[in-house]
């Protein structure tokens, strides 16, 4: 088998034949073809200094001496590994995101696509000398995931134009019973993230697959459905939508419910300040902005053909709230039994929850209208129903 040994070839002061420089040259070149057919024979692979001396030379140790007396780190130093299940439009949205925001030491795709798969990892590792140094793994087989503290699962069937997310479940249902449990099995202290869709009763599915605690399982649910609508307030007072502060929740789909009671600019409560003022607003108007929300996927799938980069940033501002313990107040899909009156079983749908390095610390009490709760309600008998169909 060939050698690569670079230090050799480039030494100063060797005095080497022309014929025998080319001979060398060419050894090199076999070289290199045989570590790249080895490269795309391998399942995982990060690219190496170490992986370009496949037989002997590990370049590394030649290139640079350990200081003396090192000791390994401690166990309390170890990475953040975040894996991502499903490396479409989705997965790879939020891959990329959660790379240029620097939140993880290692990160570790899955899909059942082997060529898809290599093919994104390589161009996000090309991408190494622009970004924050990340471990970027790949492999259609779970150990890949092994040890990671978030999982994020986006693998599955997506809308085309005009569909509603609930037509998905039955498709993705069968492919959850694949992922979760190998999934679990390689990193059983994690938290998982579902987004694929209907992600409401697919967290359930992955509650119920995984065997993993009720708060180490949560789907991205509404808060880009949120992000949606502080975008469209936002953008109707002309504000930043930081600045605003306003929780789509319920099922992320058709019955989802605004709370309008709630939300605030600038810590001012918008309807109750209007009111206090005798200024008149048209409920209409509130009602288009909802329905904006609610046709926003829609729109954006019949235009594209799927919806990628809002999906990509909300759930990166997930993962960093939770790895970073941030305690922040997301609206997500959470099990939602015994909150503002949801009963009938164990559904899971989105409400403000606290999250932190522990998944969901808790459901934030949040002021509800009777109509808003009632609606709440509406939305979680829908998601019921659907749930009821599955015999897990
Ligand atoms: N919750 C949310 O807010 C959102 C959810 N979604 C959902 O995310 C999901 C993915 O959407 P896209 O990325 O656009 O779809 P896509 O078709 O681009 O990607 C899906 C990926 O899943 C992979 N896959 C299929 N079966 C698999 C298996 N058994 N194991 C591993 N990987 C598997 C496919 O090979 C493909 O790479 C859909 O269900 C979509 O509805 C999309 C946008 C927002
Ligand atoms: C596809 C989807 O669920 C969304 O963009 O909201």
């Amino acid at each position: 088998m060939g050698t690569l040994n670079l230090s050799t070839s480039h030494s100063p002061g060797s005095h080497t034949h022309p014929n025998s420089k080319k001979k060398k040259q060419l050894h090199q070149i076999k070289a290199l073809k045989l570590v790249t057919v080895m490269q795309q024979n391998a399942s995982t692979s990060t690219s190496s200094l170490r992986d370009l001396g496949p037989s002997g030379v590990d370049l590394s140790s030649a290139l640079f001496k350990p200081i003396r007396n090192s000791v390994p780190p401690l166990a309390s130093n170890r990475c953040t590994k975040i894996s991502v299940v499903g490396v479409g439009n989705v997965g790879m949205a939020i891959a990329q995101t959660i790379l240029t925001q620097d939140l993880a030491d290692e990160i570790a795709l899955v899909d059942s696509k082997p060529d898809k798969l290599r093919g994104e990892m390589l161009d996000l590792q090309h991408a190494a000398a622009f970004l924050p140094r990340t471990k970027i793994t790949a492999s259609v087989d779970y150990d890949v995931t092994a040890g990671s503290d978030l999982c994020i699962v986006t693998a599955g069937a997506r809308q085309n134009p005009g569909e509603s997310r609930l037509n998905l479940l039955q498709r993705n249902v069968a492919l959850f019973r694949h992922i979760i449990p190998p999934l679990a099995k390689a990193s059983p202290d994690s938290i998982l993230i579902i987004v694929s869709n209907p992600v409401d009763v697919l967290t359930y599915v992955a509650w119920k697959l995984s065997g993993f605690p009720v708060n180490r399982v949560l789907g991205s649910g509404t808060n880009l459905d949120s992000s949606r609508f502080r975008f469209l307030i936002a953008d109707h007072l002309d504000v930043n939508a930081q600045d605003v502060q306003a929780f789509i929740v319920g099922e992320h789909g058709d019955s989802s419910v605004a709370l309008w009671s709630s939300i605030s600019v600038g810590g001012i409560p918008v309807l109750s300040f209007l009111e206090k003022q005798q200024i008149a607003y048209e409920k209409q108007t509130l009602e288009d902005i909802h329905q904006s929300v609610v046709g926003s996927a829609y729109e954006v799938i019949g235009l594209k053909g799927y919806t990628s980069w809002a999906i990509g940033y909300s759930v990166a501002n997930l993962a960093r709230t939770i790895l970073r313990d941030q305690r922040k107040i997301h609206p997500v899909t959470v099990l939602a039994r015994g909150f503002y009156g949801v009963d009938g079983g164990d559904v899971f749908l989105s409400l403000p929850a606290l999250l932190g390095r522990n998944g969901v610390v808790a459901v934030t009490n949040v002021h509800m209208t009777d109509e808003e709760s009632e609606k709440l309600q509406k939305s979680a008998k829908t998601i019921l129903e659907m749930q009821s169909q599955l015999e897990l």
